[in-house]
Parts: C-alpha cells; sequence; structure tokens
C-alpha cells in the first residue's frame, strides 16, 4: 500500500440559492481516521461526491498524494469509496455485482470470495443484491470499497443499518486498515461509534467547516466534569481562559473541555469548595459536535448545549 495523503483545499459547491460546500479545506494523513460529522443537510455527502468526482465542485481542488481522481491510473485502487448501499443493480446477484467491479479495476476473481469473507457475506453470494437488508447491502459496498486493496477510504454513513456486532467489527477494521498505513476519511452521524476509531475530527456545519481537531490535540484528550453551590468564580475563570463549558441544568453539572486539575487550580484559588469533580472524556466528541454546530444532540448521560445557549440553560 503507498501511504496516500487526501487534500482538500477551497471545495464550494452551490445548489440555487442554497450553499452545500463553502470553501471547504482539510487533509487527510495516511495512518489516520479522520471523522467527518455534522448535521444533516451539512454538506458531508456533497463534500465525499467531489472528492471523488462524482459532483463537479464550483471551485477548489481534492487531490490524493496531489493528483486529482481523474488522473489518478486506476482510481479503484488507490480509493476505496461506499456513498450509497442502494447504488448497485437490484437484479444482479452478491458474486455478480463484485465479478463485475473486479473487471473494471483489473483485480483477479480471487478477491470475489476474499472480500466476501471479510465482510461476511459469503453465505448470501447467489442472492440478487435487491433482496439484501440494509446491512447486508452496507457490508457489500465495502466489500466492493476494499475490493482494489486501496490506500484511501471514503466512506459515507457505512455504520448505517449495521448491527452492533457489525459497528464493532467494523471500527476494528477500520483502525486496523489505518494501523497498516491507510488513509479513512468517513462521515457518521453515531458519534460513540467514531469517537472510538477517529484520530482527526472534521466537524461541518451549513456547509462550512466549524471545528477540527486530532485525538492528539488537548481539546480531545481532556474534559471534566464538576458541581459547586456557586460555580460563577470558576466558569468566569473559564470564560476569561477561553475553555469551552456547558451547564446540564438537570443536574446542575458543568462539562468543560480542560482537565481535572485545571478545574481544581481554578476551584482553589477562586475558594470556590466544589461538590464534585471528575474526568469526563468521554464525552469529550459529544460536547464539541454540540459546541460546534447547531444541532443539539440528546441522549448519552449528559446532553450538551450549543454554547449560544449557555445563558439559557443558566435560567
Ligand atoms: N443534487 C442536489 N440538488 C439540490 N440540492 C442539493 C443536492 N445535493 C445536496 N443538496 C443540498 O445541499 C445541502 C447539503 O446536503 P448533503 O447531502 O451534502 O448534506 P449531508 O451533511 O450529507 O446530510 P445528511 O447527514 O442528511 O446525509 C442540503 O441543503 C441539500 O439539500
Amino acid at each position: 500500500m503507498r501511504p496516500t495523503s487526501i487534500a482538500v483545499t477551497a471545495l464550494s459547491k452551490r445548489y440555487g440559492d442554497v450553499v452545500s460546500v463553502d470553501s471547504l479545506t482539510f487533509r487527510c494523513e495516511p495512518g489516520t481516521v479522520t471523522a467527518f460529522l455534522g448535521p444533516n443537510g451539512s454538506g458531508k455527502s456533497t463534500s465525499l461526491r467531489m472528492i471523488v468526482g462524482l459532483t463537479r465542485p464550483d471551485s477548489g481542488t481534492a487531490t490524493f498524494n496531489g493528483r486529482t481522481i481523474r488522473e489518478l491510473d486506476n482510481p479503484g485502487r488507490t480509493v476505496g469509496v461506499l456513498l450509497d448501499a442502494g447504488a448497485h443493480h437490484p437484479g444482479r446477484s452478491v458474486a455478480e455485482t463484485l465479478r463485475l467491479a473486479c473487471i473494471l479495476i483489473g483485480m483477479p476473481r480471487t478477491r470475489i470470495s476474499e472480500c466476501l469473507e471479510f465482510v461476511g457475506l459469503e453465505g448470501v453470494a447467489r442472492r440478487r443484491v435487491g433482496t439484501l437488508s440494509l446491512g447486508m447491502r452496507q457490508r457489500l459496498g465495502l466489500a466492493i470499497a476494499v475490493l482494489g486493496e486501496p490506500a484511501c477510504l471514503l466512506l459515507d454513513e457505512p455504520a448505517n443499518g449495521l448491527d452492533p456486532e457489525g459497528i464493532s467489527w467494523l471500527g476494528d477494521f477500520l483502525s486496523e486498515f489505518a494501523s497498516a498505513g491507510g488513509t479513512v476519511l468517513l462521515s457518521s452521524h453515531h458519534l460513540d461509534d467514531v469517537d472510538s476509531v477517529a484520530d482527526h475530527l472534521v466537524i461541518l456545519d451549513s456547509g462550512r467547516m466549524v471545528h477540527e481537531s486530532s485525538r492528539s490535540d488537548d481539546e480531545m484528550r481532556r474534559a471534566s466534569t464538576f458541581t459547586a453551590n456557586a460555580p460563577e468564580a470558576i466558569t468566569a475563570e473559564l470564560d476569561r481562559r477561553e475553555i469551552r463549558w456547558a451547564l446540564d441544568p438537570a443536574s446542575g453539572r458543568i462539562e468543560a473541555a480542560t482537565d481535572p486539575e485545571t478545574i481544581w487550580h481554578m476551584s482553589a484559588e477562586s475558594r470556590t469548595p466544589m461538590t464534585s469533580l471528575t474526568s469526563s472524556s468521554p464525552h469529550a466528541l459529544r460536547d464539541l459536535f454540540a459546541a460546534s454546530t447547531t444541532a443539539e444532540f440528546q441522549g448519552g448521560k449528559l446532553d450538551f448545549f450549543p454554547v449560544d445557549k449557555r445563558e439559557e440553560a443558566k435560567k
């Protein structure tokens, strides 16, 4: 596998009055999984379609080691793509669909059984695609994506329709693929699932990138939850240091994007006793998403609020 970087530069697309993607710039490096997140309609699919050359951008470029997808000799050997699980002809059998894909990218027929086994579809090779469940069609899409032993995988909502075992299998596969030097860009709505595999986060809202960070960034690693009877001195200090925080009005708990030691020092310096303080890094992604976008995500142990709703939440 030849290590391949994906570079997206000032990519833009408009449909009539709707700005679908607005000057999007980011990179995906070999050996990493980039999670591409955003509320419905934020421009994720349009961006992925432009990156793989299925939608023509109004401006901007997407390249693989400096070459656009059209400039690659055999794109299927560099980039494996899963965009739409329903894209395959419903009347063809699973094996036939893979056979045609093999011919298209010049892979030997032995890849058919290898890939079927890899995604756990060997038992349905003769079934027509139209009779498969959504989860099975996603698995078929993944089999086609990996058929050409590509260096990059671009996957739009690959966990859609997969059962919990399938989601965990997919996460393990993507981590292994990246560990072997592969480059992964995947869109998802399943924050908890991508949280365990993503090294790099790109969050879109209304076509624009509103957040980008890496696993190594402090913000991703550190988060704390605390309660205090009068937390205003601490939250004022958080504001002064531009550290993001959110209040859960139901429980009175405050989550802040910093480590517990920092909160403890703020509490001591402001002589504000706390009633609890814990590390809450598992919520960092959910917090980031809520703070970065206009969407409100419910669920998990805490519901977080966009930054501009803090004041409302305090009332
Ligand atoms: N072919 C098209 N014609 C007109 N508008 C489009 C077209 N494709 C996308 N859009 C618009 O562009 C915006 C972004 O859509 P897109 O499908 O890229 O978002 P998304 O983040 O993938 O959404 P979801 O999470 O719901 O899949 C939306 O407002 C959508 O209606």
